[in-house]
């Protein structure tokens, strides 16, 4: 009898294990437009939303992924990028963040240039560079590679998630995302990357496995300009402490 409570008790706890969930809190930033609202319902329910008004305070998504066997919630705080929609709102989007997501439009370099006083007002309610922040421009479909002037730069766009210690993704909320674009400028082809909606989740997720590492990790990864290379010097990374450590040989 005894035995057998015993059994059904460490299945229980067995079974607690393997339904465990963390929650992450996820805050979503950057200007009104930029198309937060349309990122965080592809990165949520994977569509884009044929309609998306302003964003009143803040809307909630979230986002179930399983990484190494383990449950991951992520919450998306899609935050209203209008100053009176926000006023109100600041100090809860601020609270227990665990990671940041700055959104930009690659078409729109004021959203751009907006994205220091989001850093800034971070800052100010203590999000540092201890959390997980991501660099996101959107909207890259509608990039035209024979107007850089008017646009935001992937070159423009690295440096700046470098000087952050951010991991940069540009991507398009509405089309299926193209892993390589190529167009023309004078004489030579320019070469953009358009990421998957489907990499900056797994990166937000994947920062959250290693929450303490996040922040050791030496800046030759955590500034990497792709997610595949960022995974590739991770592993390697790990996989050399691991044996320096003698946990493997
Ligand atoms: N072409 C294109 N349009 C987009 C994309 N993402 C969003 N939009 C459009 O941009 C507009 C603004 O999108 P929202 O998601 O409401 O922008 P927001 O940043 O949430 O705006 P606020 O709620 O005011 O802060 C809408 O008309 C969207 O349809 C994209 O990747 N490509």
């Amino acid at each position: 009898m005894d035995s057998s409570l015993e059994f059904s008790s460490s299945l229980g706890s067995v079974s607690s294990l393997l339904t465990r969930c963390r929650t992450f809190k996820v805050l979503v930033i950057g200007d009104s437009g930029v198309g937060k609202t349309c990122l965080t319902h592809r990165l949520s329910a994977g569509e884009f939303p044929c309609r998306a008004e302003a964003t009143i305070g803040v809307d909630f998504r979230e986002r179930v992924l399983e990484i190494d066997g383990e449950k991951i919630k992520l919450q998306l705080w899609d935050t209203a990028g209008q100053e009176r929609f926000r006023k109100s709102m600041v100090q809860h989007y601020y609270r227990n963040v665990h990671a940041v997501l700055f959104i930009y439009d690659v078409t729109c370099p004021a959203s751009f240039i907006g994205l220091t006083s989001w850093i800034e007002e971070c800052r100010q309610h203590c999000l540092g560079q201890d959390i997980p922040r991501f660099l996101v421009g959107n909207k890259s479909d509608l990039r035209d590679t024979s107007r850089t002037n008017s646009q935001v730069t992937q070159e423009r766009a690295t440096g700046f998630a470098k000087a952050h210690g951010m991991m940069f993704f540009e991507t398009s909320a509405k089309d299926p995302p193209k892993k390589c674009t190529s167009g023309r400028r004078g004489e030579g082809q320019v070469l953009y990357q358009q990421d998957n909606v489907e990499d900056i989740v797994t990166a937000v997720a994947f920062s959250f496995q290693a929450p303490l590492l996040w922040n050791q990790l030496p800046a030759w990864i955590r500034e990497t300009d792709t997610l595949s290379v960022f995974k590739i010097r991770l592993k390697t990374f790990l996989y050399d402490k691991a044996h320096s450590q003698g946990w493997i040989r």
